[in-house]
């Protein structure tokens, strides 16, 4: 017996979404939009403590601007973090349940509201439960660096991963997204836990990347890629949260690398500093340059596109005006 409800393949999806899917956009950038003070070692994971509303209003944006994945709140909510907090186990493990509970009721409600118009030409979103990697949960920007240490080896990293991952897949989420990994071995771990806990639903693993060629560590793609093309359970691999001008460049290597499905999500360009904790400027695509390049990052192959942090409604709303022009 497997976790999680047998579902549609990602395939299907694809399909009834018009070939390619449009994905939400910065998250925390939007919680923080609305006044959401994150500067925390929980990062956007301290509004599933303090602030749920603001959780489920961010997605319900989301919708609107036209995503049709959305992506939980879950990316910095860790078992360990919340622990470190002074919860219970057993409260770190609500907490988790609820970010995909907060999706789930979003996506219900806007679909209920809009699914018996003749006019609106959408498909029910889907809900993909965001794993952070380990250098998010580290929360000192490990996650654009890499480098674990001598002490991190593979158990430890399906170690950290496991019991989340469960809770996440049994709160009832359509898919998995893991999110920014930044070198070969958590990649590896990631990819061989969904085999040992037989995950029954889609997921996507994307790396991120800080000089457009390789993932983080140095690694080649073409080495983490090795890894993960042996493993039927992951449906889709890419690239989120790196600077949208090296992905065009990234799409063509993954398409000669891969043949799964190829998901991007790059942030607006700027840089975090994961010591004093802000984005620095740096060299961006505005909405019209999203609404521009889509179009080219699904011609180059991409079949899941959609903005990271820095990125809003409105970068996902020109993303959906590009890639559903057709409709
Ligand atoms: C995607 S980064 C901006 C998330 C925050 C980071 N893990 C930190 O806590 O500094
Ligand atoms: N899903 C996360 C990604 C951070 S890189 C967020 O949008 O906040
Ligand atoms: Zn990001």
């Amino acid at each position: 017996m497997g976790i999680g409800k047998e579902s549609a393949t990602l395939e299907d999806f694809l399909e009834k979404a018009g070939g390619c899917a449009v994905l939400d956009g910065g998250f925390a950038t939007q919680l923080e939009r609305h006044g959401a003070t994150i500067n925390d070692p929980l990062w956007s994971a301290l509004c599933l403590i303090k602030d749920p509303h603001l959780i489920q209003k961010v997605h319900q944006e989301y919708l609107e601007a036209g995503a049709d994945i959305l992506v939980t709140s879950s990316y910095q909510a860790t078992i360990p973090g919340f622990l470190s907090r002074g919860l219970s186990i057993e409260e770190a493990e609500t907490l988790l349940r609820r970010s995909v509970k907060l999706a789930v009721e979003a996506r219900d409600k806007f679909w209920d509201a809009i699914k018996t118009n003749p006019y609106q030409n959408r498909t029910k979103a889907l809900v993909a439960a965001s794993i952070g990697s380990y250098g998010a949960y580290l929360a000192d920007g490990s996650e654009y660096g890499g480098n674990y240490g001598p002490d991190v080896n593979l158990d430890k990293l399906k170690d950290f991963h496991r019991r989340r991952l469960q809770v996440l897949v049994e709160a009832g989420a359509d898919l998995l997204a893991f999110e920014t990994i930044p070198n070969k071995l958590e990649a590896q771990a990631c990819a061989e836990l969904l085999e040992e806990e037989n995950v029954q639903i889609p997921s996507w693993i994307c790396f991120s990347s800080v000089d457009g060629k390789n993932a983080p560590s140095g690694e080649s793609f073409n080495e983490c890629l090795d890894v993960l093309n042996k493993i039927n359970k992951v449906t889709a691999v890419g690239i989120n949260c790196a600077p949208p001008h090296f992905v065009l460049a990234l799409i063509q290597k993954f398409k000669e690398l891969t043949g799964k499905a190829i998901v991007v999500y790059p942030n607006s360009g700027e840089i975090w500093d994961g010591v004093a904790k802000r984005w620095l400027p740096s060299k961006c695509f505005d909405d019209e340059k999203f609404e521009l390049f889509a179009t080219r990052w699904r011609d180059a192959g991409a079949k899941l596109i959609g903005g990271c942090c820095r990125t809003t409604p409105d970068t996902v709303r020109a993303i959906s005006k590009a890639l559903k022009e057709w409709s």
